[in-house]
């Protein structure tokens, strides 16, 4: 998608360099700055560490950390023994054991070394289009509920609200709950998108926010807890978030919050789907609640709160500013970007990063083959196979 007036993907193979290269989510919205991943190393702790994320791109960096694997293993058991280490780097999403897996199966197909790397980075890429060409569909499926409600509304404005980011940034293109927004705008459709800023790394702040600027898209930031209020406001007419692993009987684990935007959507009849790629399905697990774990992140990401500080160092120190000068350190691009703390210094935290919205409170899913209820019976009937 557009960034900088430049098409741009989170993540992509460099031929020169012969490395696999990343946005570095963890400074946007403040610096765009692209990384190298050179090893399995590097691939474990960018997806640990959050320079990417989301569970689309999650498993495509898996997959080309496979190829990275492949480059330097010196054995196939080393290899093998790799792949459980990058598959093992976050819990939550399904799409990170998925595209390892799938990439390895292929590997082990070939014999010499030459041809299993060519074979891990081919794969890779191939799995890299699979994803985008998944989002492209969701956004064409999507697209006709919005439709229905701009016909009902008269025209008037649709107000969409989304959690996080499930924008192309979290997969390679258009994203999962953002594609059916895009394809709105294209159409010409007046749309609104309520982000909620999604304590406690802000995505939907940071990147979901930056992303629907970028495109022209109308949007408004608002507190994690504002939803309700909205919707009982009649502020909201549809929710679209997206989803880390959801269960062949429909139960959908995504960013915390997830759950109570659900609750709040069904109290006031607000239809609140979610939209997601078949890569996203765990298709072993029946009982959402029980079955899906829940990453546990380090408790400081709640403590503290990370963004750009315009202000120099000497002028934060407690030196006086005049009014013209303030205006003149907002406007330019120098910044320092921060993290303050926010509750008392001892006061501990906990970090559960994802919950789990059952079935029930899910009005359907919108999916590269159409869209269907969040029953067992029509996720089956979709994907037979
Ligand atoms: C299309 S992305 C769907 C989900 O991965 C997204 O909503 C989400 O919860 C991402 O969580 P994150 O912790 O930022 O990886």
């Amino acid at each position: 998608m557009k960034a900088d007036e430049k098409n741009i993907r989170p993540i992509w193979f460099d031929n020169d360099s012969e490395t696999v290269k990343i946005i570095d989510q963890r400074l946007l919205p403040h610096e765009f700055v692209i990384t190298d991943l050179s090893t399995a190393d590097d691939v474990i702790m960018a997806i640990k560490e959050m320079y990417v994320r989301g569970a689309p791109l999650i498993g495509v960096t898996g997959a080309y950390g496979v190829y990275l694997a492949a480059v330097h293993s010196k054995t196939e058991d080393e290899l093998i023994r790799e792949c459980e280490r990058l598959k093992a780097a976050r819990p939550t999403a399904v799409n990170l054991v998925w595209g390892v897996d799938k990439v390895l199966s292929e590997v082990l197909k070939k014999e010499n070394v030459s041809e299993r790397i060519d074979t891990a980075r081919k794969e890779a890429a191939v799995i890299a289009e699979f994803e985008a060409e998944n989002c492209r569909k969701i956004g064409e499926y999507g697209v006709s509920l919005i439709e229905a409600i701009s016909r009902k509304k008269h025209g008037k404005p649709v107000n969409l609200l989304t959690h996080c980011n499930a924008g192309w940034l979290a997969c390679i293109e258009y994203g999962t709950a953002t594609a059916p927004m895009y394809a709105a705008y294209e159409k010409g459709i007046d749309i609104h998108v309520w982000v909620d800023e999604t304590r406690p790394l802000n995505q939907g702040a940071r990147l979901t926010a930056w992303e629907l600027g970028r495109h022209g898209i109308q949007h408004t930031v608002i507190t994690d807890n504002a939803g309700g209020h909205l919707m009982q406001h009649g502020m909201v007419d549809m929710v679209i978030v997206g989803t880390d692993r959801t269960t062949y009987t429909g139960d959908v684990a995504n960013k915390i919050g997830t759950y109570l935007k659900a609750l709040a959507a069904k109290d006031n009849n607000i239809p609140f789907y979610v939209a997601l790629p078949s890569t996203t399905f765990d298709w072993t697990l029946r009982d959402g609640l029980a079955e899906i774990p829940i990453e546990e992140r380090d408790p400081d990401e709640v403590r503290y709160i990370q963004g750009a500080d315009h202000t120099s160092p000497l002028k934060a120190c407690g030196q006086e500013i005049s009014p013209d000068e303030i205006k003149y350190v907002q406007n330019s691009e120098q910044h320092t970007i921060r993290s303050v703390l926010v509750p008392p210094e001892n006061s501990p935290a906990a970090n559960y990063a994802f919950d789990v919205t059952p079935a029930r409170l899910v009005t359907g899913f919108i999916t590269e083959r159409g869209s269907c209820k969040a029953t067992e019976e029509e996720i089956k009937r979709l994907f037979p196979d």
